[in-house]
């Protein structure tokens, strides 16, 4: 779950309302609003760690950040595979022999065919952008990418089972779509291949966060 929220207080009191949850992803709002006391709490009640920095600069300066960052201990931390071969290479060297796993992002579900193509001026249409992406990261050693649930199923075919497909654009049907451009319901992106799907506010918005997760949980078996 995405814990999509202002400040310490708000994501204390979010954990506490859905105990059920045990894999948490920090963003930069959380992130640059608490500080990495948010990591703490989270270890502190034995839940897993997704740290979305989407790390993006010359590959010097993300293998530094990657170096700071290894000492959290958390489970991923993301780089934007937009970063270059050589950059996804540094960050994943910088983070030694720590157990994170560096996860590539590889085109934002926000984005769809047109503003790739008109707005960017990216000839290619998403899923191949993606699978080129794809292709980078997994070259570079990374553990996976985070891409829409409709591309789940190339990649998966293309780098093989164990480079994670880790899925936003998430959307139970009746949800808002919001600005998310590339999605699927969590079922057809778990049958689609996807190895972890990232939901926020179709639970953190929702009346009833705790039966949201549920309601969505139960719709997966
Ligand atoms: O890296 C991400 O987590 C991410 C990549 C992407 O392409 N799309 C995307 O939505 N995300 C994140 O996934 C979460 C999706 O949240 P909801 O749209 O509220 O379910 C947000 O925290 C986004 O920052």
């Amino acid at each position: 779950m995405a814990l999509d929220v202002p400040n310490l207080e708000v994501a204390i009191a979010t954990i506490h309302t859905l105990p059920q949850v045990q894999f948490w992803k920090v963003g930069l709002e959380l992130f640059c609003a608490s500080g990495p006391i948010i990591l703490d709490v989270l270890k502190d009640q034995g839940k897993r760690i997704f740290l979305d920095l989407k790390l993006h600069d010359i590959p010097n300066t993300v293998a530094a950040a990657a170096r700071a960052i290894a000492p959290y201990g958390v489970d991923f931390v993301t780089i934007h595979t937009a970063t270059g071969l050589a950059g996804l290479k540094t960050a994943q060297t910088a983070l030694g022999e720590s157990s994170t796993q560096l996860i590539g992002v590889t085109l934002l579900t926000s984005i769809d065919a047109n503003t790739l193509q008109q707005e960017l001026q990216i000839p290619l249409d998403p899923a191949t952008y993606v699978e080129r992406m794809a292709d980078l990261a997994h070259q570079a050693g990374l553990a996976g990418i985070v891409c829409s649930p409709q591309e789940a199923a190339r990649v998966k075919q293309r780098c093989g089972e164990a480079f994670l497909r880790i899925c936003p654009g998430i959307r139970p049907l009746g949800t808002a779509t919001g600005d998310q451009a590339r999605s699927l319901t969590p079922n057809a992106a778990f049958a689609a291949g996807a190895s972890y799907l990232v939901i926020g506010r179709p639970i953190l918005q929702a009346a009833d966060p705790a039966k949201a997760f549920d309601d969505i949980c139960r719709s997966l078996i």
